[in-house]
């Protein structure tokens, strides 16, 4: 598995960016640091609705000079026995050095008695969340969050990266799509909807190409389409050993160079992987969990290396709940889990046909080649699906 990395982490092309309002940006992967313009906040401001008043002040009794509501600046600068009402937000006025919460008093007209001391200051001091030209956002997938981060720079847009276009074909004469009925023999395609649904990320333009009969000719000129109109193109099925596996055939007779075939990884073992040089392909094996994790393993991690990011997926350590005993162990081998009790509880899974055994799926655990069996209680790290 280190090797296949080590393969598409050689994978380049050129970097395309484009600007987008931050109405569209969440999910989007930001293409280069961003520097706050502003100090925040921007001026010394009240974080309680108050009295704002000299920080030597020892009067119980102050004259309320007046009321400063958020948006606007005070006049009158604070002077021993004084204090102006201040709300949540407002600029400090000049000469306060605290406030004191509107709860801790009590108002009588044009004074205000201080009942209790507030042990804190209750200022936000400019420049103290954040200061102008601090690196705040390094480049990353853009969340809810890094959203909120720059409007509250006041970046109205923000420069992302054009992920490349992706294009996926279906091949095998036994699919037929969600909606149709089948005959004796058929199933679905659900390798088209789920890949283009993983597509769908980080701002990808995805194209289906529909089921393409495993006829070498219509295959090929569905290839050479998909090759002319994307930059990543994934194929599903034909990569074995059957006699209508030729797919891997296809591929080279249209230019596209292997890097690679069968890897020892379960599932996903006949996976092909090859570029041109505009393209790279991924031909992947049929069986959807297959097809599933090979996603999310290596589509993904080429698609932030070709986006300039290193692909960081989140892990999560806990104990396995029961025992995993293996009858062959000569894959790398991803197997389904959930949480249950605090303990991490392998799923029910009879290979990688077996794709309703993922909807209950928190993550994935990885079970090295070589590893015959892993105890229950054992530390194992789940990789967030
Ligand atoms: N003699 C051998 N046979 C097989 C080997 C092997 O090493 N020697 N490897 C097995 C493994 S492992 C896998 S994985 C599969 C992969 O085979 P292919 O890539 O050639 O895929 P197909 O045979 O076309 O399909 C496998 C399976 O998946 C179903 N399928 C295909 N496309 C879709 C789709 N779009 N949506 C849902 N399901 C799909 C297909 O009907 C088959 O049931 O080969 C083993 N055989
Ligand atoms: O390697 Mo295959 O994807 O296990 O069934």
């Amino acid at each position: 598995m280190d090797e296949v990395f080590e393969i598409l982490d050689r994978q380049t092309a050129e970097i395309v960016t484009e600007k987008v309002p931050l109405g569209k940006a969440s999910g989007r992967i930001l293409a280069a640091p961003v520097l706050s313009p502003i100090d925040q906040p921007p001026f010394d401001k009240a974080a309680m609705d108050g009295w704002a008043m000299r920080a030597d002040e020892t009067g119980k009794v102050l004259k309320i000079e007046e009321t400063i509501a958020a948006g606007e600046v005070g006049v009158k600068e604070i002077e021993p026995g004084t204090c102006s009402a201040i709300m949540t937000g407002a600029k400090l006025p000049v000469g306060a050095g605290r406030i004191i919460r509107v709860e801790y008093s009590r108002r009588d007209g044009e004074t205000v008695n201080i009942d209790k001391d507030d042990p804190l200051k209750n200022i936000i001091y400019k420049g103290e969340n954040m200061k102008a030209g601090d690196v705040v956002l390094t480049p990353r997938v853009l969340r809810p969050r890094d959203i909120g981060i720059l409007a509250s720079m006041g970046f109205a847009e923000v420069e992302v990266v054009i992920a490349p276009a992706i294009g996926f074909i279906a091949t095998g004469t036994e699919l037929k799509e969600p909606g149709e009925l089948l005959k004796d023999g058929e199933i679905y395609n659900s390798n088209g909807h789920q890949l283009l649904a993983q597509a769908d990320i980080w701002g990808c333009r995805t194209s289906y190409y529909g089921i393409t009969p495993d006829d070498p000719e219509k295959l090929a000129e569905t290839v050479n389409r998909a090759l002319g109109e994307n930059t990543i193109v994934l194929l599903s099925g034909g990569v074995s050993m059957g006699e209508f596996d030729f797919i891997p055939r296809i591929l080279e007779e249209a230019g596209v160079q292997k890097l690679f075939h069968r890897i020892a990884v379960k599932p996903g073992k006949p996976l092909w992987f090859g570029k041109n040089d505009r393209n790279f392909v991924f031909g992947m094996p049929g069986n959807p969990v297959s097809t599933f994790i090979l996603f999310e393993v290596f589509v993904k991690h080429l698609i932030q290396k070709l986006c300039g990011l290193a692909y960081d997926p989140a892990f999560i350590r806990g104990a396995l709940g029961r025992d995993i005993r293996r009858k062959t162990w000569d894959r790398t081998e991803f197997l389904p889990v959930k949480w249950e009790n605090e303990e991490v509880i392998p799923i029910s899974y009879h290979g990688s046909s077996h794709l309703n055994a993922l909807a209950e799926a928190t993550g994935l655990i990885i079970v090295d080649r070589e590893v015959k069996k892993v105890e229950k209680g054992e530390t194992v790290y789940v990789r967030i699906i």
